[in-house]
């Protein structure tokens, strides 16, 4: 499949490395369990700030699991057990008296199917500002602009904001959800193959968007689509039943992997 992603082996210069940006999570020794099903395992993972940071590997290898234990979405299933910790920003998110409203202000999600909820395009991306009490018109309104601007769809939908969102198209769709998650001003975006129910053109303008998003925000993607890491990320670790088998700068991944199992997945021979 992606024997192109795999170029000639060359020795890694220390220079092809990117620069450390600050740490936004840091994962240590990270286990959890749903019931009797060990999917996670001792998952040790430090996501810089401000880059795209993409998780790749076959299904069931825990790509989900890992990016829904960050902003501890995985709680809702009573079944599931952790241990070790996740920090996010210095403190751990499993501490007692961490508010999970507070993480998720923090940390917003996009999940593999848009899901807007049955509003207004406006009403869908003022949601969350309300919920935090904006009450003012006129600052709404800002908001939303700004929103929408951020994730590039203003223009499509400037004339349209009293429309119900379930007349976008999906691509659209993708990129309303991803400004309403702008709208509550978050400091990491978690996608879950954000293109996956997405056609080719609007793939590309969420890659373009995700590029661009990465000025102001950390992202963390889950793909399938190996091209894609490629692409749009800096770091790329490869998972493999729950473990994290290699995690690198992503021109490295994919040009010189250190672990034979990367390199078979990377070039299509199993997933
Ligand atoms: N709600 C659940 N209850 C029980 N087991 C689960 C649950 N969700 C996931 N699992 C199991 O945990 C493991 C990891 O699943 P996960 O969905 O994180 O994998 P994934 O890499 O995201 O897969 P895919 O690419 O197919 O979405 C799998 O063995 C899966 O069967």
């Amino acid at each position: 499949m992606a024997q192109s992603l795999l170029k000639k082996k060359k020795p890694v210069m220390a220079e092809n490395k990117t620069e450390a940006k600050p740490t936004v999570y840091d994962t240590k020794k990270l286990n959890l369990w749903y019931g009797k099903t060990h999917a996670l395992k001792d998952i040790d993972l430090e996501i810089q700030e401000r880059s795209v940071t993409a998780i790749i590997g076959p299904s069931g290898c825990g790509k989900s699991t890992y990016i829904k234990t960050l902003n501890r979405m995985v709680e809702m299933n009573p079944e599931v057990r952790t241990t070790g910790e996740v920090q996010y920003r210095g403190r751990n998110i499993f501490d007692r008296n961490y508010y999970v409203e507070e993480l998720r202000t923090r940390v917003g999600m996009v999940f593999q199917k848009p899901n807007p909820f049955p509003k207004s395009i406006f009403d869908n991306v003022a949601y969350g500002p309300k919920i935090h009490g904006i009450r003012d018109k006129k600052i709404l309104k800002q908001i939303v602009e700004k929103s929408l601007r951020g994730a590039a769809i203003w223009d499509e939908v400037k004339d349209r904001l009293n429309e119900n969102a379930y007349g976008l198209s999906g691509g659209q769709q993708q990129r309303l959800c991803i400004a309403r998650c702008l709208a509550v001003e978050p400091d990491v975006i978690l996608m879950d193959e954000p293109t996956s129910a997405l056609d080719p053109k609007s793939t590309l303008k969420v890659e373009e968007l995700v590029q661009d998003l990465k000025k102001n925000y950390s992202i963390i993607i889950v793909t399938h689509n190996m091209q894609q890491a490629a692409r749009i990320s800096d770091k790329t670790a490869f998972f493999l039943n729950g473990e994290v088998v290699e995690y690198e700068d992503t021109n490295l991944i994919f040009s010189n992997p250190n672990d034979k199992r990367t390199e078979d997945y990377i070039t299509g021979r199993f997933g």
